[in-house]
């Protein structure tokens, strides 16, 4: 059995591992970390863990635990992982991170987007960005693994084949993103009151959302050149799911005609035919929150605008789930050498 400690176990992202962690055959969880509930039994914080979670919640000391478990997962804010790691614990145990310390390969960019110093940026170059359907064979091999975040997964899914492909100027992508509530995390903020979010919707982060950078270096290594794109963040209200609306404008060939919606499919199907988690969808369906909430899918389909010369792409996925801890924990199985969907193959639940 693979050993795994949660730090932040007691956020949504956290508990979300919990969940599928319970339900994994390889793994047992040996540390539920947390900074409030020390001592205090973690069915009690989570209470749909009753009877399933008899463990107490732990300290966050990345020290103790790296010398009691195989994996660590930290499910923390920015900023925690680089504050504590060392070359000492990354020789003992295996790291998958969902914050963004390390997702981002230059830190002076991550410093002026995220606000803070990056504390430990020698280990930047050896992270691997943990995009699973992209990276796999860099993850397989890796001592820390940066796990991308909801709205990026989603984001960078969507565009990729078609950018990787030449096929749309990445230059002309805007991203128009929704998220659900429980994006925003389980601490407590005035604009995530239900009285704010209910009934209510609104972009936030306008042209500064530190998402920006990391889409755009991801989308750019695709491109094989830097890009710069816009993104734009809205909270719904919703507990869960994120819907990304993209729109590129399409290159057009010698004669001057624009690829057909066959081509585009194509493209998909060169790049995800295979991905178990990855779903394009039939022609004229579009994705939603609901088809795949509780699972580790990412919808995807698109639509081409003869009229403007622009295809419109969309993606959707469970941002606790494929934009957290299961893509988390889909790392964790490669990294590990197991089957990559173990623990992984939830039925999208409805209503
Ligand atoms: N929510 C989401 O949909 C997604 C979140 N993420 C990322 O996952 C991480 C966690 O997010 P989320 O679960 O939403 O956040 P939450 O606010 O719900 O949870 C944060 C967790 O970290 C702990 N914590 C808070 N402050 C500190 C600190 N200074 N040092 C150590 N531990 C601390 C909290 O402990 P306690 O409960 O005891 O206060 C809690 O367990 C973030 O980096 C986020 O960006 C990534 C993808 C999607
Ligand atoms: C609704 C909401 O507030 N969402 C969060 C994104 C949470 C998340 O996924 O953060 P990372 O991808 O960086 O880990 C936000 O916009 O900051």
């Amino acid at each position: 059995m693979i050993k795994a400690g949660i730090i932040g176990a007691t956020g949504y992202a956290g508990a979300e591992l919990v969940r599928l962690l319970l339900g994994h055959k390889e793994v047992e969880i040996k540390w539920y970390g947390s900074r409030s509930y020390i001592d205090q039994k973690y069915a009690s914080v989570y209470q749909n863990m009753f009877q399933l979670v008899d463990a107490s919640c732990m300290d966050d000391n990345l020290n103790e635990l790296a010398k009691q478990v195989d994996v660590i997962f930290t499910a923390t804010p920015q900023g925690f992982l680089a504050s504590v790691l060392t070359e000492e614990i990354l020789k003992q145990v295996k790291i998958v991170d969902l914050s963004a310390d390390y997702r981002i390969k230059d830190a002076a960019v991550y410093e002026k987007w995220y606000g803070i110093e990056h504390k430990s940026p020698q280990f930047i170059e050896e992270a691997v960005y943990g995009l699973c359907e992209i990276n796999r064979e860099k993850v397989k091999g890796a001592r820390l693994v940066a796990n991308p975040g909801c709205y990026t997964t989603c984001s960078i899914l969507t565009a990729y084949p078609l950018v990787k492909e030449g096929l749309i100027d990445p230059d002309t992508l805007i991203v128009d993103a929704k998220s659900g509530t429980s994006g925003a995390g389980r601490g407590a903020k005035v604009s995530n009151l239900f009285c704010e979010v209910n009934e209510n919707m609104k972009a936030y982060g306008v042209a500064s959302h530190r998402h920006t950078p990391e889409i755009e270096e991801q989308l750019g290594y695709a491109a094989g050149r830097e890009i710069v794109i816009n993104f734009t963040p809205h909270l719904v209200p919703m507990n869960r799911g994120i819907l990304a609306t993209e729109y590129a404008s399409l290159k057009r060939k010698a004669d001057g005609s624009l690829p057909s919606s066959e081509e585009i499919r194509a493209v998909y199907d060169k790049y995800y035919a295979e991905e178990k988690f990855v779903r394009v969808l039939d022609a004229g369906v579009v994705p939603e929150t609901k088809w795949v909430e509780g699972s580790n899918f990412v919808d995807i389909n698109f639509k081409i605008d003869e009229r403007t010369g622009r295809i419109i792409m969309m993606g959707a996925l469970d941002n606790l789930v494929k934009g957290a801890a299961g893509q988390a924990v889909q790392n964790m199985n490669l990294l590990f050498g197991l089957k990559e969907s173990e623990g992984l193959e939830l039925v999208p639940m409805f209503p």
